[in-house]
């Protein structure tokens, strides 16, 4: 149904709706059929009279006039005929087919497409973004028909400065890069990750309203290990193993300096790198451009957010943070990412001083990380356990996550390790023996056959009285008598969009540490207590563009006080300076682009 009420909740100075204020005039170079065939300003049957006419489209569309809210409805229509008549289908094939539907749109009017997404972002975000959006990536040389992004292969060295200037918008605000390395927890999915950029994409459309003239997904193609892409004749990617060393540094090297010449003030997002190369490109590039590692930065501090929510439904004051035992599962780019971060809470909570890391345990993929660990990763070395005086007895390097938990018996159970089930029926179990009141459960890995458990699982074997986040949306869970497990979806899609849009509508330098704490403390913040006891940790995705002002202002506000705000458009780095909290996030919401048709004007 068409969402007036809801929509104009959730961006407050934006006129909604189709009898709205006429929107400003949108000027177009192009003229019939090419209007016709291009998304970002077709209308379909909506083109008014006046503007067939000035646009020479009349004669090449039926005769009869759709409204705007005429073509939603019969978009929805068909939507929900595919649901009722894919009905008990496998749940993969059904994925697919709204996703095709969806994208269907997508590639043919995005102002509609966009306006559906956004009204009804809870039911669609599962189709664009995780889960489905892994599914789309794996089948992505059968599904491709057309291609969306920008593309540069390692076979394009020394030409990226050129061919930057191919792409035909002449402003790009947000820019998400992968070179497909580590897509969501499926490992090496080569050319075929351009699908995450994509999705990461709408998300910032839908929840930040960010132009979507303005986004540009970009895949660096520098080859795949992925043995199986590699002897697949329709694989679309380049067919030779990953560049490596300076190799491969010399074309991200040259890819960001292409952006950086022709949009400086571009916001880049980095999305799915491997480890070695996210911590690397981000230590890199953090400095010198207005960059971000999603999986390292913005998962931190949804996680953060998370945890501090677990502290305030055990009924504990904030600063208990710094008494929680924490098992973290995965120590890849995501799992680091949250511990360091947790790190810098609690040296915070506790004034800032030298801290250790004894609440904190970490395991990978041969289990529990000590010092007696050979060739361990520098990034997850602070976080090996010893084996003095304060360490829980019995517990030696590579033990096995059961006994971790069994001897820990930790506050809260994380998981960042991309591998299904891994907390097992035993594992949770014995989180009932948890130190904590309310035990804490994140199975963060996505998709949803990745997460370390179900919540179903979770409920049924570590508790009701648990709280539960996962990285893919699962259903809330019965536990009868009328009671619901609630199901929160941990997940980095929460600050992204908020941290991209702080950063652009301030004109940051670059994004700081201080900037990406804002974020988390702002979207800590959004729950209020009595919805903490009920288990809800992170606010409904409904709201999602609501949570994105806040969050874009409160990144408005740090980069102001760091004195990294440069401006953005015609506002200065001296209006942002007075403007209040309330001025700030009356800023970020007239800054939000919203899907409305605006009358097109031709220019040569
Ligand atoms: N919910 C979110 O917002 C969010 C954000 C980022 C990443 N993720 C998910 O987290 C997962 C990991 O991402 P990453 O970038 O850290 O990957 P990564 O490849 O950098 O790290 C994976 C880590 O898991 C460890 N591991 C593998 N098998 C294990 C096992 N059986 N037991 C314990 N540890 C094991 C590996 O040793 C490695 O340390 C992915 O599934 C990704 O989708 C979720
Ligand atoms: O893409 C997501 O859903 C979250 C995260 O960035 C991931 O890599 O899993
Ligand atoms: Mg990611």
């Amino acid at each position: 149904m068409w969402k007036l009420a809801r929509a104009a909740a959730s961006s407050l100075h934006q006129t909604r709706g189709f009898s709205a204020a006429i929107p400003a005039p949108c000027i177009v170079h192009k003229r019939g059929a090419d209007i016709l065939h291009d998304p970002w300003f077709n209308k379909d049957t909506g083109f008014p009279l006046t503007e067939r006419d000035r646009l020479g489209l009349r004669g090449l569309l039926p005769p009869r006039i759709i409204s705007f809210e005429q073509q939603y409805e019969r978009f929805m229509e068909s939507y929900r005929s595919l649901e009722k008549n894919t009905c008990g289908q496998p749940v993969d094939n059904v994925s697919l087919a709204k996703w095709r539907i969806l994208n269907r749109l997508h590639d043919r009017n995005e102002t509609l497409y966009y306006r559906v997404l956004i009204d009804n972002i809870e039911h669609f975000a599962p189709i664009i973004y995780t889960p489905t959006v892994g599914l789309v990536c794996q089948s992505y040389s059968g599904l491709f028909r057309r291609p969306r992004g920008m593309y540069f292969s390692a076979k394009d060295k020394g030409e990226m400065m050129s061919m930057i200037y191919n792409w035909p918008a002449p402003q790009v605000d947000m820019i998400v890069v992968t070179d497909g390395s580590r897509i969501l927890g499926l490992g090496d999915l080569g050319v075929q990750g351009i699908g995450i950029t994509v999705g990461k994409l709408d998300i910032y459309v839908a929840a930040a309203g960010i132009n979507p003239q303005r986004i540009l997904p970009v895949m660096l193609d520098v080859g795949t290990n992925n043995e199986k892409l590699l002897q697949d004749n329709l694989y679309l990617g380049l067919r030779q193993p990953r560049l490596e060393g300076e190799e491969y540094l010399a074309i991200v090297d040259e890819f960001m300096e292409a952006v950086h010449r022709r949009w400086p003030k571009a916001i880049v997002q980095f999305e799915d790198f491997q480890m070695k190369w996210a911590f690397e490109t981000l230590q890199r590039y953090r400095h010198r451009f207005c960059m971000f590692n999603d999986d390292i930065q913005g998962t931190a501090g949804v996680a953060l957010a998370g945890l501090l929510g677990a502290v305030r439904a055990q009924g504990r004051p904030l600063n208990d943070f710094v008494k929680q035992k924490i098992v973290v599962v995965g120590a890849g780019s995501a799992g680091i990412g949250v511990l360091n971060v947790a790190k810098q809470a609690v040296s915070r909570m506790m004034g800032n001083s030298e801290m250790e890391n004894s609440q904190f345990w970490l395991l990978d993929k041969d289990g529990l990380l000590t010092k007696e660990r050979k060739n361990i990763d520098p990034a997850a070395a602070p976080f090996a356990r010893g084996f003095g005086p304060g360490e829980v007895e019995g517990l030696s390097e590579g033990a096995s996550l059961l006994e971790v938990v069994k001897k820990v018996k930790p506050h809260v159970l994380l998981g960042l390790c991309g591998v299904g089930g891994v907390f097992s029926e035993q594992v949770l179990k014995a989180m009932q023996e948890s130190d904590s009141p309310r035990p804490a459960i994140f199975a963060m890995s996505n998709p949803t056959t990745k997460a370390e458990c179900t919540a179903t699982d979770a409920f049924k074997y570590a508790g009701e009285n648990i709280v539960f986040g996962s990285g893919s949306p699962f259903e809330h869970v019965h536990l009868g008598n009328g009671k619901i497990g609630h199901v929160n979806q941990a997940n980095n899609m929460y600050l992204f969009p908020g941290v991209g849009l702080g950063a652009l509508l301030s004109g940051a330098r670059f994004i700081s540490d201080g900037m990406l704490q804002v974020a988390a403390e702002c979207l800590a913040s959004y729950i209020t207590d009595e919805e903490i006891q009920k288990g809800i940790l992170y606010p409904s995705t409904s709201s999602i563009r609501h949570i994105t002002t806040e969050v874009g202002a409160a990144v408005i506000r740090a980069a102001v006080a760091e004195e990294l705000a440069e401006g953005h458009g015609d506002v200065g780095s001296r209006e942002l300076m007075h403007m209040s909290k309330e001025e700030t996030v009356e800023y970020v919401s007239r800054n939000m682009w919203f899907p409305v048709y605006s009358p097109l004007v031709h220019e040569k």
